[in-house]
C-alpha cells in the first residue's frame, strides 16, 4: 500500500469523511446536560471506583500493557492505550451522531450508548477510557459470545507483521465462514455454573466444530429454544439488512456480541415442558399442530392454519399454545402483507436449506412480527440481543462499494443460525 493512501486514512479523516463529529465535544456520563446521559447516570449502580468486568469475554486484558475492560457506576469502560485505536473508535461513536448518512444513523441502534471519554484511576495512573452502556446490564446470568467478522481482521494501516500474525489466527473459522469466535461465557440451565471459553479454544474451532460450540452457547445441547434464536436472529436480520445495503464504512476486526440471559432461558424452557425437573408438561402438540416450524409455512397452508394451536397469545416466553383450534391464527392479522399469491412456494418445507430469498424474507417478516409482540403488547423485556462492538478499525469506505469482508461473516452467521431455528422446529 502506498503511503499516500496510508495517509488518506488518518484517524481523524473518518470525521470528516462521514461527517462533521466532534470526538471531544461529546457528553460525558456525568457532567452531559444530554438527556439520555442523565437517565443513564441516574440509573447506574455505583462502584465506587473502576473494577474489572468480570463479564468480558475476550479483548485485551490486563496483561501488563494493556488493560482489560472495567465497570464504572453503571457503565463500562474501555481503557485506550492504543491512542490511534482509541481516538479511531471514539470518531466513530461520534461520527453516528453528527452524521448525515443514513446507514451511519441507522448503525447507532445495533451499538451499545457511547457516553464519550472520561479519565479514571486505575491502579496509581489516570487513564483515558472510552465509556460505554453496558449490555449486560440487568442480566442474571449473562451468557456472551463475542464474534469477530470478516476474513480480514487488520486495517488498512497494518505492517506485514501485523497481517501475518492476524492471518495465522482462527485461520479455518475465518477462511470457511469469514467469522471467528475469541471468547464466550455461559450459564448452564442444568447446574447454573459460568463456563468460560477462551481464545485459545477458539482458535482450534473449525466450521464443523464451531457448530458445537454455538450449541454450548445457547444451551442448545440441552434443549432449543426458540424464543432464544428468535430474539438473536431478528438482531442478526437487522444487522445484515443494513451491512447489505451501508457503503460509508469498512469495519475491520469488529465483532457482534451475542447476549442472554440464562436464567430467563430456563423459566422459558420450563414454561414450554422442556425441562424434565419442572411444571406439570402443557398439552402435547402433534407435529402438525405445532407452531415449532416457520410461521409463514402454518399461515399459508389453510389447514394447517387453522391447526397450528397457537393461541392468538405471546407472553414473555414466547408464543401460548392451546387445544383448541383458533379458527384464525393471530399471525394472520400480523401479517397482512403475506398471500399466498406472493410465496406459492412457502409449502416447500427446506426452504431454511435452500435459502431461498423469498421464503426466508417472508419467514423472518412472522417472526419479526412475533418479537414486536412479545415487547409491545405483554410489556416485557426482551432477555437475548445481538449488538456490534470495537470500531478500534472502523475506516471509511474510499468507494461507495459494500463491505464484503464484514457482510460474508454476518450472512453466513445468519445461515447457521437460522439452521438451528429449523432444527428446533422439527424437535418440538
Ligand atoms: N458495551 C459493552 N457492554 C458489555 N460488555 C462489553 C461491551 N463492550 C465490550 N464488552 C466486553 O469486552 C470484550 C472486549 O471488547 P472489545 O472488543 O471492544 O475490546 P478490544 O480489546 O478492542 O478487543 P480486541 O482485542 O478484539 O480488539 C467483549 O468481548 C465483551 O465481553
Ligand atoms: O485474538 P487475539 O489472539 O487476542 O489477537 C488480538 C486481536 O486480534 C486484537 O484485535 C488485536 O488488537 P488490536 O485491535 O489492537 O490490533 C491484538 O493485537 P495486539 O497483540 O497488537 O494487541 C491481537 O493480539
Amino acid at each position: 500500500m502506498g503511503k499516500s493512501e496510508i495517509d488518506r486514512l488518518q484517524p481523524s479523516q473518518l470525521s470528516a469523511h462521514i461527517g462533521d463529529g466532534n470526538m471531544d465535544n461529546q457528553p460525558s456520563l456525568y457532567t452531559s446536560n444530554n438527556n439520555e446521559s442523565k437517565k443513564a447516570a441516574e440509573d447506574v449502580d455505583e462502584e465506587a471506583e473502576p473494577v474489572e468486568l468480570e463479564n468480558q469475554v475476550a479483548g485485551h486484558t490486563n496483561d501488563g500493557h494493556n488493560l482489560g475492560m472495567l465497570k464504572y457506576k453503571g457503565a463500562v469502560l474501555k481503557p485506550i492505550t492504543k491512542v490511534v485505536n482509541g481516538e479511531r473508535e471514539s470518531c466513530f461513536y461520534n461520527d453516528l451522531d453528527a452524521s448525515y448518512s443514513a446507514s451511519l444513523k441507522q448503525l447507532k441502534q445495533f451499538v451499545p450508548q457511547y457516553f464519550g471519554k472520561e479519565v479514571v484511576p486505575i491502579g496509581d495512573k489516570l487513564v483515558e477510557c472510552l465509556v460505554l452502556e453496558d449490555l449486560t446490564k440487568g442480566l442474571k446470568e449473562p451468557c456472551i459470545m463475542d464474534i469477530k467478522i470478516g476474513r480480514r481482521t487488520w486495517d488498512p494501516r497494518a505492517n506485514l507483521d501485523k497481517i501475518k500474525k492476524e492471518d495465522e489466527k482462527y485461520k479455518e473459522t475465518k477462511r470457511d465462514l469469514g467469522f471467528c469466535v475469541p471468547g464466550f461465557q455461559v450459564y448452564k440451565i442444568t447446574n447454573g455454573k459460568l463456563k468460560k471459553y477462551g481464545k485459545e479454544y477458539g482458535k482450534k474451532l473449525n466450521k464443523e466444530s464451531i457448530i458445537e460450540a454455538f450449541k454450548v452457547f445457547l444451551n442448545g445441547d440441552i434443549a432449543w429454544s426458540r424464543c432464544l434464536l428468535v430474539q438473536l436472529l431478528v438482531n442478526l436480520w437487522r444487522i445484515q439488512n443494513w451491512a447489505k445495503k451501508q457503503t460509508a464504512v469498512r469495519l475491520y476486526s469488529s465483532s457482534i456480541l451475542l447476549i442472554y440471559d440464562a436464567r430467563r432461558l430456563k423459566q422459558n424452557l420450563e414454561i414450554n415442558g422442556c425441562l424434565r425437573q419442572t411444571k406439570p408438561k402443557p398439552p402435547v402438540l402433534k407435529r402438525s399442530a405445532s407452531l415449532y416450524r416457520p410461521l409463514s409455512i402454518a399461515i399459508l397452508h389453510d389447514k394447517e392454519s387453522v391447526r397450528t394451536g397457537f393461541s392468538g397469545q405471546l407472553n414473555a416466553d414466547g408464543p401460548i399454545f392451546t387445544n383448541s383450534k383458533p379458527s384464525s391464527p393471530r399471525i394472520i392479522n400480523c401479517a397482512p402483507s403475506i398471500t399466498r399469491k406472493e410465496v406459492p412456494t412457502l409449502k416447500r418445507m427446506h426452504s431454511f436449506h435452500n435459502n431461498y430469498d423469498k421464503d426466508l424474507q417472508t419467514i423472518r417478516d412472522n417472526y419479526v412480527y412475533m418479537l414486536d409482540d412479545l415487547v409491545s403488547e405483554q410489556k416485557t423485556e426482551l432477555w437475548a440481543t445481538a449488538k456490534m462492538i470495537d470500531f478500534a478499525h472502523a475506516y471509511p469506505a474510499e468507494s461507495n462499494t459494500i463491505d464484503y469482508n464484514y457482510l460474508d461473516g454476518i450472512e453466513n452467521l445468519v445461515k447457521i443460525f437460522e439452521g438451528f431455528l429449523s432444527e428446533c422446529d422439527n424437535r418440538n
